[in-house]
């Protein structure tokens, strides 16, 4: 059985990964299966502890950390994020394409282990565009939506490391695009 790809998803926080996310990943011929991080970031209304993070306290998630638990992890605006590594590689060893939705620091940590992974990184229409949908989702007070602000400007300009780069203008169409992108690298491993 071919080993699944891995596929990164990143973008400033607020640009839509989630939304898009929603469009594609139920696409069976994808075979795709959404690798769910740790984070100790708090949950918010309506996530669900295991589907949408694992919930973690600091210490716990140090201790993964140090038991070398994560494929990759970072900071992340005062909370940590990572990637749990052993579920990642039984999905794969079982022939399932991951998908990583994950920051920057994280995904180069990934490519750094990975090379074949997949890179793709998602840019908002513009700037204001983007504060537009950071602030009309009304998930983070107003501090933590500067901080996530500013640490977007920085994230743009790490779009050379990755592979892909796809505008979120229309959500279907981001959709569309990064399903021709999977669809061509499954193709491609097919036929290797
Ligand atoms: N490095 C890394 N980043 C992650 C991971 N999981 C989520 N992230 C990223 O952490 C950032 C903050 O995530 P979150 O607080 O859920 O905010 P949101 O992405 O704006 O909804 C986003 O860029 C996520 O893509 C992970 O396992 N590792
Ligand atoms: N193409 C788009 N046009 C307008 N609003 C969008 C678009 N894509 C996403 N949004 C909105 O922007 C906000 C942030 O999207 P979300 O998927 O939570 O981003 P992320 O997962 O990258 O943090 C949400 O309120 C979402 O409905």
């Amino acid at each position: 059985m071919q080993r699944g790809l891995l596929i990164i998803l990143s973008g400033p926080s607020g640009v839509g990964k989630g939304t898009i996310r929603k469009y594609f990943e139920t696409d069976e011929r994808l075979n795709l299966t959404y690798s769910t991080s740790m984070t100790t970031r708090k949950p918010r209304a309506g996530e669900v502890d295991g589907r949408d993070y694992f919930f973690s306290t600091r210490e716990d998630f140090e201790k993964a950390i140090q038991e070398g638990g994560l494929l990759e992890w970072a900071e992340f605006v005062g909370n940590y994020y990572g990637t749990p590594l052993k579920e990642v590689n039984r999905l794969r060893d079982e022939g399932k394409n991951v998908l990583l939705e994950i920051e920057v620091q994280g995904a180069i940590q990934v490519q750094e282990k990975c090379p074949d992974a997949i890179s793709i990184f998602i840019i908002p229409p513009s700037m204001e565009e983007l504060e537009r949908r950071i602030r009309g989702r009304s998930t983070e007070p107003e501090e933590i939506i500067q901080q996530r602000l500013a640490k977007a400007s920085n994230e743009m300009k790490m779009v050379s490391q990755y592979k892909y780069i796809v505008c979120n203008d229309d959500p279907k169409l981001a959709a569309e695009l990064i399903k021709t992108i999977i669809l061509r690298h499954v193709e491609l491993e097919e036929n290797k």
